[in-house]
């Protein structure tokens, strides 16, 4: 058993129009998606914004209500459950978030902003609970005069560090990462991810990483999905996405990764002008009549991919081909 399964996901937001505010239509923002998340993994989640990969974090961690479909934590389908069973989960399952600045509250300070889950959801006295919150500034590398300040007085990378000692405070099994680098200096990106990864490590937790940039999940996922308008026309492993990608949209956010190597960037625009005069002339053959994309078919036991069969198998060959 996966310890995480979404099934069939959808939520819709009303559009209301008129004199008498009728609901009229709606938006979309997740349109039927389906992944699992096994213990102690990180899954990616990448797409460009307005994919609807924030109202999916959000709807896992139970702040956005489901119109239709399943999240089963541990095999109980926690969109059925009432408030008091959902303790259990609601401990379990934390976020992080990409502006830490207004995640955390300005007018607390450290010590208050980490201590609010152990006091939600443990029974601490008041020295237990300063220990275990100066043990969890250190566990982010930060010192114990960090406990008596403001969040206006850290740097972007030393909050987004305070946001992970929040979200670990109560030792989740798994934590939603909505674009928890995206704001801050690639330099700095990289020491915050390294001690997400060091703290999965130490404790075993599995993360949601929620990423526009598939640059930044690289060194982080085991398994990616691969989110367009609401719906997955892509899933597969690391391995899947980055050497085999079959979906034209897969192909333009992965050049869309910035250059590192300025030996190569020459290479790479001409390989980002190929693959985006495919998606102009081409596009029609990835979405259906109505434009949206097709259901996912299978085409090994761990890709999928949303194309009409016929085209997913006749890439997969080429693909192969050109790795020969
Ligand atoms: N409360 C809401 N009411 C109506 N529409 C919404 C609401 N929240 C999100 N949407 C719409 O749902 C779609 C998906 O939004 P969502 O924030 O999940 O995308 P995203 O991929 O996370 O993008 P970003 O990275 O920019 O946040 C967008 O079209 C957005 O405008």
């Amino acid at each position: 058993m996966s310890l995480i399964e979404i099934k069939d996901l959808k939520v819709h937001y009303p559009i209301r129009s008129g004199f008498w505010n009728r609901v009229t239509d709606s938006v979309k923002a997740v349109d039927g998606i389906t992944f699992n998340i096994e213990a102690g993994e990180t899954y990616g989640l990448v797409g460009e914004s307005g994919s609807g990969k924030s109202t999916t974090g959000k709807s896992v961690v139970g702040l956005e209500k489901v119109t239709s479909g399943s999240i089963l934590y541990q095999g109980k389908d926690i969109t059925q459950r009432r408030n008091r069973q959902l303790l259990d989960y609601n401990r379990d399952v934390q976020m992080i978030f990409q502006d830490s600045l207004s995640s955390l509250n300005p007018r607390k300070r450290i010590e208050d902003i980490i201590a609010e889950p152990l006091r939600n959801f443990e029974h601490l006295t008041k020295d237990q609970e300063k220990l275990r919150v100066l043990q969890l500034l250190d566990i982010v590398g930060l010192d114990a005069d960090a406990l008596y300040k403001y969040p206006h007085q850290f740097s972007g990378g030393q909050r987004q560090r305070i946001g992970v000692a929040r979200a670990v405070a109560t030792n989740p099994k798994l934590i939603i990462a909505d674009e928890p680098v995206s704001a801050l200096d690639l330099s700095v990106q990289a020491q915050v991810l390294n001690f997400m990864k060091k703290i999965q490590r130490d404790f075993g937790i599995s993360y949601l990483f929620i990423s526009h940039d598939l640059g930044v999940v690289r060194h982080m996922c085991t398994n990616i999905a691969i989110m367009n308008r609401g719906r997955l026309v892509e899933v597969g492993t690391r391995d899947d996405i980055y050497n085999h990608p079959l979906h034209i949209y897969t192909k333009r956010l992965l050049a869309a990764i910035p250059d590192v190597n300025v030996s190569e960037r020459a290479a790479h625009r001409a390989m980002r002008q190929k693959v985006e005069q495919i998606y102009q002339s081409n596009r029609h053959d990835y979405y259906d009549d109505t434009g949206e994309a097709y259901p996912l078919v299978q085409v090994s036991p761990t890709h999928s991919v949303a194309l009409p069969p016929e085209l997913a198998h006749q890439l997969l060959a080429q693909e192969s081909e050109a790795q020969d």
